[in-house]
């Protein structure tokens, strides 16, 4: 099957700028220099930017895009970045380790192809097959990355799209772990960088986010930047913001940092699982994320767990997806919270 993806990068041919597009068609990667420092291949998608120079107080950051495989914004929102870095526009001040999650799908361009990677990061794995081995090389990607920085405070900005539309286009997702609470910074970070709304989530999720928030204390997020579209039909200016934010993670430099009243904080109340064979979400398709629900409305018709109503107050409905595989979470439903401190 043939590789659906914009032409060549750019006029520039430097390894930095064409990482990404090498990774998609199965090349060897050799480590390369580049402005600031070097970069060392870390395995399949995996690549390790290692400063000469690294700011004082650096984050040691893992930036990963692709871990769905159609979800291309973000893919072609840190070619961008790889681009100015890899024409010397910027220098590198910063350890980070970026991730192109799972080649195999965004080769296809789906979501996964045989189960969901981002439900697979967990220390206990048991499972076998592609995503479950993917899963495992990330973590390990990301426990040496760690290790190799210790001092150093840890992020990670995971990139995704969202399948449908949403009241807030751009939005983060918290992990869950009380034993890590967010830095107040985060939250100006990420309202700088145009985002306009957090969920928090309400339970481990074993996401690849939450893999790092849970296993090596990194702020950490899942960020929904728009809607899945194909490569070349993303409209990246309302990204731009959030592609100072990543140049900020990559030089080194302070992040530009805004109001946190901009953002609209929610709190996952409870997961909706689809538990049957015959399973039908009660709303249309083209339902955008965080539409509130009345009382007593019905969201969901399971053939094994019968009902799902709102009970007595309203709910925001997050993520829904009638299509996930039975014993999966088929919609996030959240009410708006305080924002935290
Ligand atoms: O739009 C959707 O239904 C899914 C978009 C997406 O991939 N979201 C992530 C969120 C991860 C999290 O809960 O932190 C996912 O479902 O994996
Ligand atoms: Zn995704």
């Amino acid at each position: 099957m043939s590789l659906s993806r914009p032409p060549f990068p750019s006029a520039s041919r430097a390894p930095l700028a064409t990482w990404l597009w090498r990774c998609l068609d199965g090349e060897p990667i050799a480590p390369f220099a580049l402005l600031g420092g070097s970069a060392v291949p870390r395995g399949e998608g995996v690549i390790e930017l290692v400063p000469e120079h690294p700011a004082a107080d650096a984050r040691a950051s893992v930036v990963s895009v692709g871990i769905h495989g159609d979800e291309t914004a973000p893919i072609e929102l840190l070619q961008g970045c790889l681009e100015r870095l890899a024409e010397g526009q910027a220098r590198l001040g910063a350890p980070v380790l970026l991730v192109l999650g799972s080649p195999a799908a965004v080769r296809r361009q789906v979501r996964y192809v045989t189960t969901n990677l981002n439900r697979l990061f967990r220390r206990d794995l048991a499972e076998a097959g592609d995503e479950p081995e993917r899963a495992r090389t990330l973590m390990a990607a990301v426990d040496a990355f760690f290790a190799r920085h210790p001092g150093r405070e840890r992020l990670h900005y995971d990139l995704h799209t969202a399948i449908r539309d949403s009241r807030y286009p751009r939005f983060a997702v918290e992990p869950f772990d009380d034993a890590v609470p967010t830095a107040a910074e985060q939250w100006r970070w990420l309202a700088a960088a145009g985002l306009q709304a957090v969920l928090h989530q309400h339970r481990h999720s074993w996401t690849f986010s939450h893999y790092s928030k849970h296993y090596h204390g990194a702020m950490a997020f899942t960020l929904e930047l728009g809607r899945v579209r194909p490569f070349g039909a993303n409209d990246l200016a309302p990204l731009a913001p959030m592609a100072r934010l990543l140049e900020a993670l990559l030089t080194g430099a302070r992040p530009a940092a805004a109001d946190p009243a901009g953002l609209v904080f929610f709190r996952v109340e409870h997961e909706l699982m689809r538990h049957g064979e015959a399973f039908r979400l009660a709303f249309t398709d083209d339902t955008p994320n965080f539409t509130e629900f009345a009382p007593g409305t019905l969201l969901a018709e399971d053939g094994e767990h019968g009902e799902t109503r709102v009970g007595e107050a309203p709910l925001a409905v997050v993520f829904p997806n009638a299509a996930v595989e039975p014993g999966a979470r088929a919609a996030l439903l959240a009410r708006p919270v305080p924002a935290p401190g």
